[in-house]
């Protein structure tokens, strides 16, 4: 058994991964820590936990978690991982960061975006980005792993077969993403509450938001060219769930057919990327509770541009879920373990 502990324990992405880890027959949940909860039961915060995680949060101690503890997600808030992690790191535990602290190489990109002070630049250049499908080789020998946000999860996955293969231009890509409410965390706020939520949506941070620069570096290293995108989040009244929406302008002349077969090419061994045929769209209560990312595609001759609708679970494939793949992909799992469960429907 690998000895695993979970730092933000008692957040959305903290407790998600605790109802997966619970799942997983090759772990064991040795610690789980708070911030400001700490002292309590974890069954008080998360009563469904009842007579299934009977664990107390605890607060951080290094040398407690590191001598008890063989790997760790952080489930914490941008600038928290950064301070807490290299400790760690030289105490030989494996860290799975699932906040931004260590997603951008450029780390004045990171201080411009998330408005506080880099991480040191060796553990920037040290860390593996952890979209799975398309760094594991990377993640198999590494031992900090910078989790992607969730919008470039389900934006990265739907753009790169296409992308690759330079069949559509990269600075032409236009993203409109949606996310359910679970995406801003559970500290209350009033654009959070049910009344400002519920019948209604609404974009924010347009051209502000966090995840611009980590989808451009992403692009730059698929396509080799510098990245522009134009990228606009909205939160709609949902509770999981996250669908982008991708335009990009064609740049060989192609059946949406070809397209498709493209990506199903492309993704043939991904249990995790599944593929619809034409005219079928992706829905977001299609992969919800899952790791699925589900992509749906259409060349629209009219306009020359290509259509790409892609689906994930912002707790799951887009933050718990990733985590867990990528956890076993540094211990040689197969990277279903624990993560086998077939989407909660309706
Ligand atoms: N929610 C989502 O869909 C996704 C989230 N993420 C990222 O995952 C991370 C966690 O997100 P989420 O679970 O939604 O956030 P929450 O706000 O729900 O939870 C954050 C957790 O971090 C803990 N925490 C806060 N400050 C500190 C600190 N100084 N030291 C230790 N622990 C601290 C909190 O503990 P306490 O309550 O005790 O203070 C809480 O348990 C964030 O970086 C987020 O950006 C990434 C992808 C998707
Ligand atoms: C709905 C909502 O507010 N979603 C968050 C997602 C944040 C996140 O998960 O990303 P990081 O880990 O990069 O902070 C947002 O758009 O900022």
């Amino acid at each position: 058994m690998v000895k695993v502990g979970v730092i933000g324990a008692n957040g959305y992405g903290g407790v998600e991964l605790l109802r997966l880890l619970k799942q997983h027959p090759l772990v064991s949940v040795e610690k789980v820590i708070s911030h400001s909860t700490q002292g309590c039961k974890l069954t008080e915060q998360y009563p469904h936990l009842n007579d299934v995680f009977e664990m107390t949060l605890e607060k951080i101690d290094i040398e407690e978690i590191a001598s008890n503890v063989d790997l760790l997600f952080f489930a914490t808030p941008s600038g928290v991982s950064k301070e807490i992690i290299p400790p760690f790191l030289e105490r030989k535990v494996k860290c799975i960061d699932l906040s931004g602290d260590f997603r951008l190489k450029d780390g004045l990109l990171y201080e411009k975006w998330y408005k506080n002070t880099q991480a040191k630049n060796e553990l920037l250049q040290n860390a593996t980005y952890g979209l799975t499908e398309l760094f594991r080789s990377e993640i198999k020998n590494g031992h900090l792993i910078a989790n992607p946000g969730c919008y470039p999860t389900a934006t990265i996955l739907g753009v790169y077969p296409a992308l690759k293969a330079k069949w559509i231009d990269q600075k032409s890509i236009i993203i409109d993403g949606k996310s359910g409410i679970s995406g801003a965390g559970r500290n209350a706020s009033i654009g959070n509450i049910f009344a400002e939520i519920n019948e209604n949506m609404k974009a924010y941070k347009i051209g502000l938001h966090q995840h611009i620069p980590e989808i451009e570096q992403l692009l730059n290293v698929i396509s080799g060219e510098e990245a522009r995108i134009s990228f606009t989040t909205h939160l709609v009244p949902m509770t999981r769930g996250i669908m982008c929406t991708i335009y990009g302008d064609l740049k060989v002349t192609i059946s949406t057919q070809k397209m498709i077969d493209l990506y199903k090419e492309t993704y043939k061994d991904e249990y995790f990327v599944r593929i619809r045929s034409a005219n079928e769209w992706p829905a977001t209560k299609e992969v919800t509770g899952s790791n699925f990312c589900d992509i749906g595609l259409r060349v629209d001759e009219r306009t020359n541009r290509l259509v790409i609708v892609s689906v994930i679970d912002n707790l799951v494939k887009g933050a718990a879920g990733q985590a867990i793949q990528n956890m076993n992909v540094i211990n040689a799992w197969h990277e279903k373990t624990g993560l086998a469960n077939v989407p909660l429907y309706p």
